[in-house]
């Protein structure tokens, strides 16, 4: 490379974090996920997505443990997840949401945090005796980073549907997870909801340096938060580049969505 002067050396790419390589898995005759391999950096945020059936939940079960791979790597930073349980794979900081909320609703919003944080630091046994003033300061801390400190002490099961995936990622963020997967954060929201709540995660992955793996069936939501997209379609990567150019993949119009616009 020839550089000007005084132009300065571009920065070097940011280094993988994530790196899923030759990922299969078959389900009796059915090749579910087909040689599937991407990276995703620190701080960024990539999108699954595709039709029905594309593969997208069985990847993100392969990259969440709950199912093993016949075949690949998923290499975070340099250790392989491949096969190993959801919990020592959570142990490696891999966190996760579910498309379901998953809080408990008779206990407080501070109290599902402490029972989190009891969690992560494996004390959980007896929590409903602990969760009160575990770890207190800590647990507001995340209450205040997702926006919800002033409703420490509501019930989760009188909450907002949209409050509640604040307290959700909340939860996720005690494990203080280096890649956060995300099975459709957005599911069951309005637009302004969804919107919000994407640009919170884009916020909090820029502030700890996180990635987010999401899949999402909105794809307003991911136009407008991922920095890169991954599109399955039959199990097999059909495309896979920044909004921009995923936006106008023929490929993707195509087998994808069948129409001429994105
Ligand atoms: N446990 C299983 N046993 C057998 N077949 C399965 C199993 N899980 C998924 N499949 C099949 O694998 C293929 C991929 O499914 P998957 O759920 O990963 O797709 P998806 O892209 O998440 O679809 P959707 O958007 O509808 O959730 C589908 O044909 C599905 O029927």
């Amino acid at each position: 490379m020839t550089l000007l002067p005084g132009t300065a050396v571009p920065p070097p790419p940011p280094a993988a974090l994530l790196r899923v390589e030759n990922l299969s898995k078959r389900f009796g005759g059915l090749q579910a996920v087909d040689n599937v391999s991407f990276e995703l950096a620190a701080g960024q945020m990539l999108a699954l997505i595709g039709p029905n059936g594309a593969g997208k939940s069985t990847t993100f079960n392969l990259l969440n443990g709950q199912i093993a791979p016949d075949q690949g790597h998923i290499r975070l930073a340099n250790i392989d997840l491949a096969g190993l349980s959801p919990r020592e794979i959570g142990r490696q900081g891999v966190g996760r949401t579910f498309q379901t909320a998953a809080v408990f609703g008779s206990f407080s919003v501070l109290e599902n945090i402490q029972i989190a944080l009891l969690a992560r630091d494996r004390r959980l046994f007896s929590f409903w005796r602990k969760a009160q003033g575990y770890r207190t300061d800590e647990a507001m801390d995340l209450l205040a980073q997702v926006g919800m400190q002033d409703s420490a002490g509501r019930l989760c099961g009188v909450l907002a549907y949209g409050d509640i995936k604040r307290v959700e990622l909340a939860i996720a963020l005690a494990g203080r997870p280096r890649l956060l997967l995300m099975d459709e954060p957005a599911a069951g929201m309005t637009a302004p909801e969804r919107h919000a709540l994407m640009a919170l995660v884009r916020r909090l992955a820029d502030e700890r340096d996180m990635a987010i793996l999401f899949t999402e069936h909105s794809l307003d939501v991911v136009f407008a938060h991922a920095n890169s997209i991954v599109v399955l379609a039959q199990g097999r990567i059909i495309a896979a580049g920044t909004p921009g150019e995923i936006r106008t993949h023929e490929g993707v119009r195509s087998a994808y969505l069948g129409s001429t616009r994105v």
